[in-house]
């Protein structure tokens, strides 16, 4: 059960502001403002009056109800502006979201005042911003130095680790037990939520620390395979996972917390009663001899042009990540230097938060159209008002199936404002309405196939057009993906060729490729004699392939290269693999039901058969290659299990995992206990942080790896 929101107005920390009634002037003010024409004062004045309302609004509806009105790029636009507008005023409104962290506590939850305060993050958007931070910084410890040469502040040092994007946690332990758990609330007081802040298994409910009470902060997190996880079978999908953390921690039901299988991040020491730290090193090492769950990245720069070098690599990164970041924290390390330079009404001056490119958005979803694709699935591509994001402009986003609309409750979202967020380089994917309540035009599915008219069948959560012999799309991109590189390698075909056999020859299926004569080719428009033979070369060449390029090349659906090499590998025979059971088949490595079913299912279709029979008739092999030599046993990597991540410069993957089963390695794709070994090329993301995790040993360096293989 979600609990109901307090109606009245948001409030600030009234701890931390100097008076609700007038207006606070900063030290240092700047009187005259700048703003266009007319009356500058009063129009800069009713302009600030607006966005106090209107990101007050957005912050109630973002931290008290976990269900943000816009996205944090849109939020932060709008707080920029605040806040010049604010420092060329010199004054800021008493209920200005610059002045206070946070937001309104939900009733119903035990209120917790921290022993110390939480607070907000300065935060700089580009590399000039962070160098005005560091200025700053060298400034008020110069400052500070002239008015006690006895005893001056060393030279900053700095540490860089990641900004997650969840709930702030604050977890009390008083002589090595866990007594309380809250949000950050207002920076002052906070939720309890001891409760569901248990059901977090990296959360240590005693620590050997047993001395007095000490106060611990982190981030409540949902890990994004998890978050994928829950949303595939979840009758209400979750838009992202900063809210699917916030929204379960915030849930009076521990039960619904437990269900979304959080985890946490431990970063800060922020109040106790007996330990001391000089710096942050002594800092996150108490963390981890006291059993919280640390962040692997966190490094520790001596000179201020390292911090800029590694929030590059961080960028880089980001994409591999299972958890969400919205930028990296940069922290001064000694904790005198911290107190000396104290905070604001809002953050510590001793930190920043450097800011990375926003991957969600709000938009406009303005119509759906429908396209065909090789197995006959539709798809639905929604054309959305054009919009920037992660410096693209956006104008299509994917709907993935009718099965996500209906659950993601966009039936009825044309015209509506809608979320949509960015991940690696795919198209964007649209969340889900920004006010669920609100309706818009209907998205209308199609009954018939829009290229061929053929009515269509929903199998599951897809529409699907089973006119596969005659629905041009379906083929042509049958023939394109048959002769493709990892499939058959029909060099020089392109998708315009298959277009063209399809139109002129009335080519069908892949089959028919290989009855195909000179005669035929030279018909074609802008075929010449040489065109022609040099494609029927390639066709011929084609038949020589290997059983895995051959299964590969049939467009089994779920069924991708690496499976296809399993099967090949396993079967060595295609007539075993099309008659393999789905039990036989998920014996295999990395083979599921779903896979499994698919194979069985796809072999069992007369016309797949015929047309396979109808290739091998014609002379294509598809034989499995000689079975290798008996695997080596004595090598460094014989019977361990191998991961290879990362880019590898001197070997190709494909060539670094045939060495490695050649002396005896298995090489599988995911890092598990069972794991023995990760190599780690250049931009190794997730999998290296899991095998750190997890404590396998790790190969970084490329030339000692070749060296072992080359039994150096
Ligand atoms: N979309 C909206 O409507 C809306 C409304 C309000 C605020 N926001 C967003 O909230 C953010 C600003 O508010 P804020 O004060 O909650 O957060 P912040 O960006 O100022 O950062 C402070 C928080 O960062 C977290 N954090 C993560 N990793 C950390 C680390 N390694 N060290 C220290 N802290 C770490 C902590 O939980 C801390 O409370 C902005 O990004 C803004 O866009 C969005
Ligand atoms: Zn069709």
């Amino acid at each position: 059960m979600k609990v109901e929101p307090e109606t009245e107005e948001p409030t600030g920390p009234r701890e931390f502001r100097k008076s609700k009634d007038s207006l606070i002037t900063p030290a240092a003010s700047p009187v005259s403002i700048h703003i266009k024409e007319g009356c500058p004062r009063m129009d800069a004045m009713q302009r600030m009056e607006q966005l106090v309302e209107q990101l007050n609004q957005y912050s109630y509806h973002y931290y008290t109800l976990d269900q943000p009105l816009v996205s944090d790029k849109e939020y932060d636009v709008l707080y920029d502006e605040l806040v010049a507008l604010e420092a060329a005023a010199g004054v800021q409104l008493p209920d200005s979201p610059t002045l206070r962290v946070g937001g309104e506590l939900l009733q119903g939850f035990k209120p917790h005042r921290h022993l110390a305060p939480l607070w907000s993050l300065d935060k700089a958007q580009n590399e000039e911003q962070l160098i005005n931070w560091n200025n700053r910084v060298q400034r008020l410890i110069t400052d500070y130095n002239s008015k006690n040469s006895d005893n001056p502040l060393p030279e900053p040092t700095y540490v860089v680790e990641l900004k997650f994007d969840g709930l702030t946690l604050n977890l009390t332990y008083t002589d090595g037990k866990l007594v309380q758990a809250s949000t950050r609330g207002n920076g002052a007081v906070g939720e309890g939520i001891l409760a569901q802040v248990k059901t977090i298994k990296s959360v240590p409910l005693t620590i050997p620390y047993s001395d007095g009470t000490i106060e611990v902060q982190g981030e409540g997190i949902m890990n994004l395979s998890v978050l994928a996880k829950y949303n595939e079978i979840a009758a209400e999908p979750l838009k992202n996972a900063r809210n699917a953390a916030a929204g379960a921690l915030r849930n009076l039901n521990p039960r619904t917390t437990a269900e979304r299988k959080l985890s946490a991040f431990f970063y800060n020491v922020g109040y106790s009663d007996g330990v001391q730290f000089g710096n942050h090193q002594e800092m996150m090492a108490f963390l981890k001899e006291n059993r919280f769950k640390v962040n692997p990245y966190v490094t520790y720069h001596d000179s201020f042009d390292k911090v800029m070098e590694v929030l590059h690599s961080i960028v880089e990164q980001r994409a591999s990540l299972d958890y969400l970041i919205d930028g990296a924290v940069i922290k001064i390390t000694d904790m005198r230097i911290r107190e000396a330079l104290g905070y604001t009404d809002k953050f510590p001056r001793w930190a920043v938060a450097f800011k990375f490119e926003a991957e969600e958005t709000t938009t406009i979803l303005e119509s759906v159209s429908w396209n065909v694709g090789r197995t006959g699935k539709i798809t639905p591509l929604a054309k959305v008002e054009s919009v920037e994001l992660a410096g693209v402009t956006v104008q299509n986003c994917t709907l993935n199936n009718v099965g996500d609309i209906e659950r993601k409750n966009l039936k009825f979202a044309l015209g509506t404002r809608v979320f949509i967020r960015r991940s690696n380089d795919v198209i964007p994917e649209i969340l889900g309405k920004v006010t669920e309540e609100q309706d818009g035009g209907e998205i209308l599915y199609p009954e018939n196939c829009p290229a061929c008219g053929f009515p269509l069948e929903q199998r599951g959560a897809h529409l699907f057009c089973n006119n596969r012999l005659d629905c041009k799309p379906q083929i042509v991109s049958r023939i394109t993906h048959f002769a493709s590189r990892d499939a058959m390698d029909i060099e020089t075909f392109s998708e315009k060729t298959a277009e063209q056999l399809h139109d002129e020859l009335n080519v069908r299926e892949p089959a028919e490729l290989y009855t195909l004569s000179f005669e035929d080719l030279i018909k074609l428009d802008r075929f010449g004699e040489k065109k022609a033979n040099n494609l029927l070369q390639a066709i011929q060449q084609s038949k020589g392939r290997d059983l895995a390029s051959f299964l590969f090349a049939l467009g089994i659906p779920n069924t991708g290269k690496s499976t296809t090499k399993v099967l090949a590998d396993h079967f060595c025979d295609l007539s075993a693999i099309m008659s393999a059971t789905v039990e036989e088949l998920t014996s295999l490595p990395d083979i599921g039901g779903i896979v499994a079913e698919s194979i069985v299912s796809f072999f069992a279709d007369p016309f797949m058969q015929a047309g396979i029979q109808k290739m091998l008739s014609l002379g294509v092999e598809a034989k499995a290659p000689e079975a290798a030599a008996a695997p080596v046993t004595d090598s460094f990597f014989s019977g361990k299990t191998v991961v290879l991540t990362g880019t590898l410069h001197q070997l190709g993957r494909d060539e670094a995992t045939e060495r490695l089963e050649a002396l005896g390695a298995k090489v599988t794709g995911s890092v598990s206990k069972k794991t023995d070994l990760v190599i780690a090329g250049e931009k190794a993301g997730s999998k290296l942080t899991k095998a750190k995790e997890l404590g396998i040993p790790v190969i970084e360096d490329e030339d000692e790896f070749i060296g072992l293989l080359d039994g150096k």
